[in-house]
């Protein structure tokens, strides 16, 4: 389960920065991978100190983390809807996307034009908005002459149709699908964009990363979703920096600077991770050290399925041990004779960082 994150956001907002850094970012540990689908989608591993520890306790050859996919498009323009800038097509690159994530500016370098002549984060993500919401109307009114017709057929597609239908109020009155109490499985194969979780990325400089008030202002803007303050072009300088000892320490010397605790392109893996209500759980041994995906309130069975279907079909038991406990007993033997490793049904629901071995009857 790759979790996709479309970045959307106007011209120089700083999104090809963010990309770039994201998808350069194997320098957190030389071995979370990033490939290059195509120049404009990138998989980016997500930092996790716990492989490292598990590697390091079960002397794993590899370390796999969870991923996610980014994938950046070019920026939107007032107007796009109506071909403005570069128009609205490139959209459908992030249709099929689990997120959106919304780079807005917030930096004021007077060398980085703003298209609409003053930075105004506020105004900003209206206009973003505003344009996701005018391409999702396109979207709807061809679909519904198309529904009308097809279920005049095919009755199946008649709460499709209702549901298409009150998507295009609701997006005419200037409503995203999302908090517009529709049925979303309904409108799933519209693939809408308005109907994907959002999280918004302010792209600061450094003063301004300092500057808490000025932050809670952003957050209450974006409210209930999720906010992730970085410096898209200091977050690149970090990722160029190489991943030596040096290298390191200079990177642990900027954040300090920065007054930041974590680079902000984990914070947006783990604000990923969280809007889109997932977690990991892990796996360890000799070969491999690997988080795997799943949905918060997965169960064991659904668990073992994301490694393989047979490992759910066939489900026995899992033995599991929670991270803490395991590096507090210090090795798996340890942890069994401490009594913290439990064997774990079929009802059972998973925890984050829950390290597991699965048993199961092919
Ligand atoms: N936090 C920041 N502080 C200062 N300058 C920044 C910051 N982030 C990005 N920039 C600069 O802003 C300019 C525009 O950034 P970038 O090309 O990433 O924008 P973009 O959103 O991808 O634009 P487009 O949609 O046109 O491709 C670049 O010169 C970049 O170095």
């Amino acid at each position: 389960m790759a979790l996709s994150i479309g970045i959307v956001g106007l011209p120089n907002a700083g999104k090809s920065t963010l990309f770039n850094a994201l998808t350069k970012n194997d320098v957190l540990a030389a071995n979370y991978p990033f490939a290059t689908i195509e120049p404009n989608v990138g998989v980016v591993g997500v930092p996790d100190s716990r492989l490292d520890k598990l590697a390091e306790i079960f002397g794993s050859a590899k370390i796999l983390p969870a991923t996610v996919q980014f994938v950046d498009i070019a920026g939107i323009v007032r107007g796009a809807s109506e071909g403005e800038g570069m128009g609205n097509a490139f959209l459908s690159h992030i249709r099929e996307s689990d997120a959106i994530c919304q780079v807005t500016r917030v930096f004021r370098d007077e060398d980085v034009t703003h298209v609409d002549g003053k930075v105004d984060p506020g105004s900003d993500i209206e206009t973003i908005s505003t344009e996701l919401i005018l391409a999702d109307l396109q979207t709807v009114e061809k679909a519904v002459p198309r529904l009308e017709k097809e279920s005049r057929k095919d009755k199946e597609l008649v709460a499709q149709l209702e549901e298409a239908r009150k998507a295009q109020t609701a997006l005419e009155s200037g409503t995203g699908v999302l908090n517009a109490g529709l049925d979303l499985a309904l409108l799933r194969d519209l693939h809408l964009l308005t109907a994907k979780r959002f999280l918004f990325v302010f792209n600061c400089d450094a003063d301004e990363l300092a500057d808490e008030a000025l932050k809670q202002k952003m957050r209450d803007l974006v409210a209930p979703a999720e906010a992730v303050f970085l410096d898209a072009k200091s977050e690149a300088e970090l990722v160029e920096l190489g991943d030596d000892e040096e290298a390191e320490a200079m990177r642990a010397e900027m954040l300090a600077e920065m007054g930041v605790e974590e680079p902000g392109l984990d914070a947006l893996a783990r604000v990923g991770f969280a809007t889109l209500g997932l977690q990991t759980y892990l796996t360890a041994g000799p070969k491999e050290a690997r988080a795997w995906t799943i949905k918060q309130g997965a169960t064991a069975p659904e668990a073992a399925g994301v490694i393989h279907t047979d490992f759910q079909k066939g489900f026995i038991k899992a033995e599991i041990v929670s991270f803490d406990d395991l590096v507090a007993a210090g090795s798996m033997n340890d942890a069994k004779a401490a009594g913290k490793v439990r064997m774990e049904g079929k009802d059972y629901v998973m925890a984050d960082g829950d390290v597991v071995e699965f048993r199961f009857n092919v």
